[in-house]
């Protein structure tokens, strides 16, 4: 692209304006962050008029997540002797994402273990809970203490709420995520740090060391301090990405996850 503007170097002026249009250019390039409802309207586009069912996308978002995880603590990382890792799962779709992503980890070579307190009365994670179990994955009846998920994993991954969070944490998640503030073991986060509003973030909420955001960063991934942020959940159809103006960067080759 800068043939044009150095075949044309002469004018001064017009360098002046090339390069202004190449920063504006690029400025249209940034990646959107989306608000709550617009991440809610993308999410329901992506069924009712694309076609796509839930389960497809929990898939590809679940691997997106096991995919960074090797990227950000791959085996030959880890500080214990087992590669150990703790996956927190919520109530809703960020949980079924947390499912599969333990499932995709097992089969890398790590060692999860799952939290699994509310599960919804729905096939979907009836289907996903026994193929973890059937993966050899052991479940958690409860939280464990601090210090016991220091000792015990490398890492958590934090399934617990996604984009549909709203209010104050109700029970048994306000507990967990006390723990989980609590812990020094590296954090990593599904699309949102459970307990974020969505939108504003929270300044005394948990802070994890990855956020991997799914099909684009929401609005507090602005407020994210952690080492790694990840974009994942690569199924976004061009004519979706156009009316939302995501602006998504590209994907190398055949990735499914990209680093921000
Ligand atoms: N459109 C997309 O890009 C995709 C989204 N997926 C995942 O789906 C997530 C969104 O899933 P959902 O809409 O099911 O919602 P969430 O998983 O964000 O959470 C909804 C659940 O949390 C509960 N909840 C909400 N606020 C709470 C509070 N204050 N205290 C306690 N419980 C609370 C709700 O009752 C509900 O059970 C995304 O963040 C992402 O992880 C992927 O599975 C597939 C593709
Ligand atoms: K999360």
């Amino acid at each position: 692209q800068t043939g044009t503007c150095s075949l044309s170097a002469a004018a001064n002026n017009h360098k002046k304006d090339c390069l202004s249009s190449r920063a504006a250019s690029t400025m249209a390039q940034t990646i959107k962050y989306l608000g709550q409802e617009e991440a809610q309207h993308i999410d329901e586009e992506l069924f009712s008029e694309y076609g796509f069912s839930v389960d497809q996308l929990m898939e590809l978002a679940g691997l997106s997540c096991a995919t960074a995880v090797t990227r950000a603590y791959p085996l030959t990382s880890l500080v214990k002797s087992r590669p150990s890792l703790l996956v927190i799962c919520g109530p809703g779709n960020n949980g079924g994402d947390g499912l599969v992503c333990a499932r995709h980890l097992k089969l890398f070579g790590y060692e999860p273990t799952i939290l699994y307190p509310k599960r919804p009365n729905k096939p979907l994670f009836q289907g996903l809970t026994t193929q973890c179990q059937k993966m050899e994955i052991p479940f958690l009846s409860e939280m464990p203490e601090a210090e016991v998920v220091d000792e015990a994993y490398n890492l958590v991954i934090d399934a617990i709420f996604g984009f549909s969070f709203k209010g104050a944490v109700r029970e048994p998640f306000g507990s967990i995520l006390d723990v989980l503030k609590k812990t020094t073991v590296p954090v990593a986060s599904i699309d949102i740090p459970s307990g974020w509003d969505v939108e504003q973030g929270s300044a005394d909420g948990l802070q994890p060391d990855t956020l991997i955001s799914l099909t684009a960063p929401k609005k507090s991934a602005a407020m994210f301090r952690g080492r790694y942020h990840f974009l994942g959940g690569r199924f976004v159809p061009p004519g979706l990405e156009r009316k939302y103006e995501l602006n998504l960067p590209q994907y190398h080759g055949t990735d499914c996850v990209l680093q921000l």
